[in-house]
């Protein structure tokens, strides 16, 4: 069953340019996609592609200039509470996304409270026992817990309403390695439930162990959307395999900067397809539009297809 809808999505934010003058700046153009129940769907892209804006958007803290967000056939924008009820959020630095001057357990009681929950006790404790925190944590702040302690307790409010679907923006960037898998193995599970993600990432890596479905943005454009086996196994989209030849090792001192950074900066055209510059197999036709496609049930946005 499809959970939520997105077509054709544009965000455009006013930017300055020069002198008391203004311009549009696409932050997303015509995104469209759908997250099944049950999927969990991976958003890859470098910093600035959008990913973070598409998140904000599903989570109504943004609005969009065009295009339409429904959840299970409703547009999210006239849903009332229960739309925040089934769809919650992870972010990346749970000690900006948590209050330091609450305790633990004011944190997760919290939404109860506000959608008037009754049982709290019970459903603190059982949303706990499903993050793998120990009772003792809830007398304790965000300051005085780990960063991956932290996190846990934010996928635990995240949880305390028995949300549908997950958004969750690059939810271990800010933690250590061995924590970031911990994380990932919770994420796992809790999919496994039958609790649907939108996960926003830069790391293509990470969503080889999560993820069923992959999206890759860049600029704003949703280039490549799949299922992750195929996605990964044959990429067909040149930023893909860029991405995928690029991708980030473990050990800083093992990283090499993405390999267009070594050419000169190359700026992103308005017109036609943004990744033309860098595009091993550009076309002509590439500086004037990109076209949309569907192969074998993948989507594309590339002049290639
Ligand atoms: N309120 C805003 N006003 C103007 N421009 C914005 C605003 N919010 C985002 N942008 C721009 O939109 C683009 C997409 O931003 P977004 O945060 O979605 O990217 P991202 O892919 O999540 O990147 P990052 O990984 O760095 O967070 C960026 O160029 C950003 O500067």
């Amino acid at each position: 069953m499809e959970l939520l809808s997105i077509q054709n999505l544009t965000k455009v934010y006013k930017v300055p340019a020069g002198f008391l003058r203004k311009k549009n700046f696409f932050a997303l153009k015509e995104v469209s996609l759908s997250i099944k129940q049950g999927d969990f769907l991976a958003i890859v892209g470098e910093s600035g592609s959008g990913k973070s804006t598409l998140g904000k958007i599903i989570l109504r803290l943004e609005k969009p200039t065009k295009g339409k967000v429904s959840f299970k056939g409703k547009d999210i924008f006239s849903m009332g509470k229960e739309y925040t009820r089934k769809v919650s959020a992870v972010f990346q630095d749970p000690r900006s996304s948590l209050n330091p001057r609450m305790k633990v357990e004011e944190i997760l009681e919290e939404p109860l409270i506000v959608h008037r929950v009754k049982g709290r006790k019970e459903r603190v404790l059982k949303v706990l026992q499903r993050v793998r925190l120990s009772e003792e944590l809830l007398e304790k702040r965000p300051l005085q817990i780990s960063g991956g302690q932290a996190q846990r307790v934010a996928i635990a409010r995240a949880l305390i309403l028995e949300p549908e679907l997950i958004v969750a923006d690059e939810p271990t960037a800010s933690l250590d390695v061995s924590v970031q898998e911990e994380i990932l193995e919770l994420f796992k599970e809790l999919n496994s439930k039958g609790i649907s993600f939108f996960f926003v990432t830069h790391d293509i890596r990470v969503v080889e162990k999560v993820a069923n479905m992959v999206g890759v943005i860049y600029a704003g454009i949703l280039m490549e959307l799949g299922k992750k086996e195929e996605v990964l196994k044959n990429p067909l989209h040149p930023y893909t395999k860029f991405l995928l030849e690029n991708v980030p090792v473990r050990h800083p001192k093992d990283r090499k900067p993405l390999k267009y950074l070594q050419e000169e900066e190359v700026s992103i055209p308005e017109e036609g397809c943004p990744f033309y510059p860098r595009c091993p197999e550009a076309m002509e036709e590439c500086k004037k539009f990109i076209r949309r496609s569907e192969v074998n049930g993948r989507l594309l946005a590339c002049n290639l297809y």
